[in-house]
């Protein structure tokens, strides 16, 4: 067993559903690998639809009674849950880098981002009022209730494998939900120790379900149309969240989606060029790139392309690329190799079409891609067009303002952006004019549970986190006395 596995008790190679590990599955198993080395890490049962039809009908029944439990009961063992979180911080931060990859210092961040959330909504869980509304005559009384949707099911990324469920569950378990949730395939492990630590928080069996299974299209399918699942939440690329849509669209569930990202990071000649490299840094190279906010492209003002370009390239260069484990390493290898092949094809493509490569751009098959910067870049190049999702930075240049936001503007995404500056006049101007969800204005890393997180266009609808996070997992009911 991996020497990182010392915190065996929380490696689970079976789905969990209705409050057991669950074993007899005949679709055989899947291998979990160390994306840095190949290494196989566990095998875990291979789950189908039977067993998602199991999860969602044992979510179903235990609604009966979750939905019941007051709210300060619910927030109470969601507080333990967070506990625990935190309690085995370190052994959860060390199963998400065997099998996600990141280096161990951002893995234990995520696990504290992911906790934040359960804290968070056990918090909110205890806040979910109603109203009264003065009625139009005096022999009625006009009430607003708030309830439960019901039994929610959702797919999640590889890119953040615990903290994408737990900004779905913690929500939906505070409103009164139940849940059940198929990961990635490649990153399964940080799910089902999740579950673990649920169960020993006390969570009753059937509120929280986790399937792992490598048939997603069949397990998608009862996900997103059993008749007793009311809502459906996404995390992933838009090309299959647009599938998954699709697929609620029979029996109307109510659809959350969080999707792709093509965020634009401009910096100004009024910005702190010093404070702009880092926050570009921050934001581009986290998780190696692989994440749905990182900067996808640099716009920088002409008048400071040049110092902007030659301080960006000098950090760039201080950034160590290796195995998670090695506390100097800030990027870890990517997902798997097709992923590195993939970046490296948008590269290639774009120096054909003019692009220039300042630095990076090796792809040796080793499953990692290096920090790679590119200028000379246009908004049309497929290093531009794409959702790059790995450690590249292209780098364009504009002219005027006007110009950067049409930029920035001219692609079919819309979660989050950046931009740095100091004039208070265009922050107020580029802030309004952006089409995206979210924007960081001198700073590069905005994501926290106090904030909705979520995008429009192409990136989904929906918000997680923040005290709007909840009315997804609420359906508001108006009563109507009358005869009074
Ligand atoms: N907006 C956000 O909050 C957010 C967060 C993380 C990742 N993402 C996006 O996710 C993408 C990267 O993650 P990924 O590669 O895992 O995305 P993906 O869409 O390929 O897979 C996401 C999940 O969907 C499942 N899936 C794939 N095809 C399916 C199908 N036909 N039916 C049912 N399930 C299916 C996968 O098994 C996985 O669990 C990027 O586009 C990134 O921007 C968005
Ligand atoms: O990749 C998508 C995540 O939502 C990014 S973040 O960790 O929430 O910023």
């Amino acid at each position: 067993m991996n020497n990182h596995l010392s915190h065996s008790h929380l490696l689970k190679q079976f789905s969990y559903i209705n409050g057991r590990w669950h074993s007899n599955s005949s679709l055989g198993e899947l291998a979990i690998t160390n994306p840095a080395n190949g290494e196989l890490i566990a095998k875990v049962a291979n789950a189908g639809a039977n067993e998602a039809c199991l999860a969602v009908e044992s979510a179903k029944e235990a609604y009966r009674e979750w939905s019941k439990v007051p709210a300060g009961q619910r927030s109470l063992l969601l507080r333990k849950w967070f506990d625990l979180m935190m309690s085995h911080q370190e052994a959860l931060g060390q199963l998400l880098t065997l099998e996600q990859g990141k280096p161990l210092s951002e893995a234990k961040g995520e696990i504290a981002y992911g906790a934040s959330f359960i804290e968070w909504f056990a918090e909110e869980a205890k806040r979910v009022y109603g109203d009264t509304i003065p009625a139009p005559s005096a022999d009625k009384r006009l009430v607003v209730i708030k309830q439960a949707v019901g039994v929610v099911t959702a797919i999640t990324p590889w890119n953040f494998p615990n903290a994408m469920i737990a900004r779905k569950a913690a929500a939906a378990l505070a409103a009164g939900c139940t849940f059940v949730v198929k990961p990635a395939a490649q990153t399964p492990l940080s799910a089902l120790a999740m579950a673990e630590l649920a169960d020993q928080a006390g969570i009753p069996a059937g509120v929280f379900n986790v399937v792992v299974g490598t048939d997603h299209e069949s397990i998608g399918k009862v996900l997103t149309q059993h008749p007793a699942v009311a809502k459906f939440t996404f995390t992933g690329s838009t090309a299959v969240g647009k599938k998954l849509i699709s697929q609620c669209a029979e029996s109307v569930k109510k659809v959350s989606m969080e999707l792709g990202g093509n965020a634009p990071f401009i910096v100004f000649e009024d910005a702190d060029l010093d404070a702009a490299v880092a926050g570009a840094i921050a934001s581009k190279y986290r998780n190696a790139g692989q994440t749905c906010v990182c900067t996808n492209r640099i716009l920088v003002q002409q008048s400071v392309a040049d110092s902007f370009t030659q301080k960006y390239v000098n950090a760039v260069r201080q950034l160590k690329m290796g195995d998670g484990f090695n506390s100097h390493v800030n990027i870890g290898p990517m997902i798997s190799q097709e992923a590195c092949d993939g970046v490296h094809q948008l590269v290639e493509t774009s120096i054909e079409m003019g692009a220039k490569l300042l630095m990076g751009g090796e792809n040796n098959h080793s499953g990692f891609y290096p920090p790679t910067v590119l200028t000379a870049v246009s908004n049309d190049m497929p290093i531009a067009r794409s959702e790059i999702f790995g450690p590249v930075s292209p780098i364009i240049q504009f002219d005027t303002e006007e110009r950067a936001v049409a930029i920035a503007n001219d692609t079919e995404y819309g979660l989050a952006a950046y931009f740095y500056a100091r004039d208070i006049g265009r922050i107020w101007r580029v802030s309004e004019a952006l089409e995206f969800g979210m924007v960081g204005i001198n700073e590069g890393i905005i994501s926290n549970a106090a904030a909705p997180f979520g995008g429009m266009k192409a990136s989904g609808s929906g918000r997680e986190g923040s005290k709007y996070g909840l009315d997804d997992y609420l359906e508001i009911k108006y009563l109507c006395m009358g005869g009074i």
